[in-house]
């Protein structure tokens, strides 16, 4: 019999890969699986941004966690790869998978973080799927449609060797500042971002910096360099926990040399209160690893 690997061997990217030749595009799909989105033809000058993603009770959030910061949570993670791509969050389906013996005001609680966000990016909440589960446990899992204006989202497969990399915010440290649970998705900044025309890629760090970077490099058929010294450290935390940690929720992208002064000032007077920080630059051969970051199944 031939060997039937587990998940666990092949791992979270590798599982993906395996997928892609068992899916069906049709000609309306502009990207594919491989982005922080789906970018499909819309209608009126804009292009439409489609995300599913979950969160898992002991694999997202701890059992304990405030019920309303589960459900900001879960959707906030959603609307940061639609702003990735520099586009704006429309309409939301919410699916809850939760066990019989939970509390309603469990329920309740979540739908009220969810609204809160929601309400403060102009998203609806359209509606969505409930079941329940064998065994105890707590799961949502957000689909979210986006607009951006036509041709104009921004890949992760689209960066230049030579380009410089940056990132905005702060990296590390996530989950103990409960930072991963509160964070205010990048949509201000990405959409301005964007809509300079000076990003030539970008993507959201949710599984860290050393997981992340060489996806968009391997995307973009690329390496990079990055150094250490001029990573943005949360205050309290090493060099390593930046590009490790995972969840920091902020916004990886490259632009041309060229280009740097211009969106330094651009950034320092449209979103003063972000920071954004080069960290390297992307190489045509692979020439610098970075440790780690987090995978799901191993
Ligand atoms: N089970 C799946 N089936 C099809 N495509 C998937 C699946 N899981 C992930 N993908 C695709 O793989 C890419 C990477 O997924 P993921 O790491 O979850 O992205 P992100 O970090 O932006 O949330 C995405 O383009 C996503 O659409
Ligand atoms: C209980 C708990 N354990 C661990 C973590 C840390 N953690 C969970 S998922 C994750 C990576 C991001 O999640 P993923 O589902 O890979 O996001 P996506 O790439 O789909 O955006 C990290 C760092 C956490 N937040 N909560
Ligand atoms: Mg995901």
């Amino acid at each position: 019999m031939a060997h039937d690997p587990a998940i666990r061997q092949v791992g979270e990217d590798a599982l993906i890969r395996r997928l892609l030749p068992l899916m069906t595009v049709n000609d309306g799909l502009i990207t594919g699986p491989g982005d922080d989105c789906a970018v499909a033809r819309g209608a009126r000058g804009a292009d439409l941004l489609l995300k599913t993603d979950c969160v898992v009770e002991g694999m997202h959030f701890l059992s304990g966690t405030e019920p309303e910061l589960i459900g900001r949570k879960a959707l906030a993670r959603a609307v940061s790869d639609i702003g990735a791509m520099g586009g704006v969050p429309r309409h939301a389906l919410v699916t809850l998978l939760i066990h019989a013996d939970r509390p309603v005001s469990q329920v309740e609680g979540i739908y009220t973080g969810m609204r809160r966000l929601a309400e403060q990016f102009g998203i609806s909440l359209a509606g969505g799927e409930s079941s329940g589960l064998p065994s105890d446990g707590l799961i949502i899992s957000v689909a979210l449609t986006g607009e951006v204006p036509e041709g104009k989202a921004v890949l992760r497969s689209t960066a230049h060797a030579g380009d410089l990399i940056a990132v905005t915010g702060v990296l590390g440290g996530s989950f103990p500042t409960a930072h991963h649970l509160t964070f205010t998705p990048r949509v201000r900044e990405g959409g301005i971002l964007a809509a300079s025309g000076l990003v030539t890629a970008m993507m959201d760090l949710s599984d860290g910096l050393g997981a992340d970077l060489p996806r968009l490099a391997a995307a973009s058929g690329l390496g990079f360099r990055v150094q250490e010294e001029l990573l943005p450290v949360r205050q309290g935390f090493t060099a390593a926990q930046a590009v490790a940690d995972g969840e920091d929720y902020e916004l990886l992208m490259t632009f041309p040399p060229r280009r740097r002064e211009e969106i330094l000032r651009l950034a320092s007077e449209c979103f003063p209160e972000t920071p954004l920080t080069v960290i390297g630059e992307m190489t045509p051969e692979p020439s610098s690893s970075l440790p780690g970051g987090y995978r799901h199944f191993q």
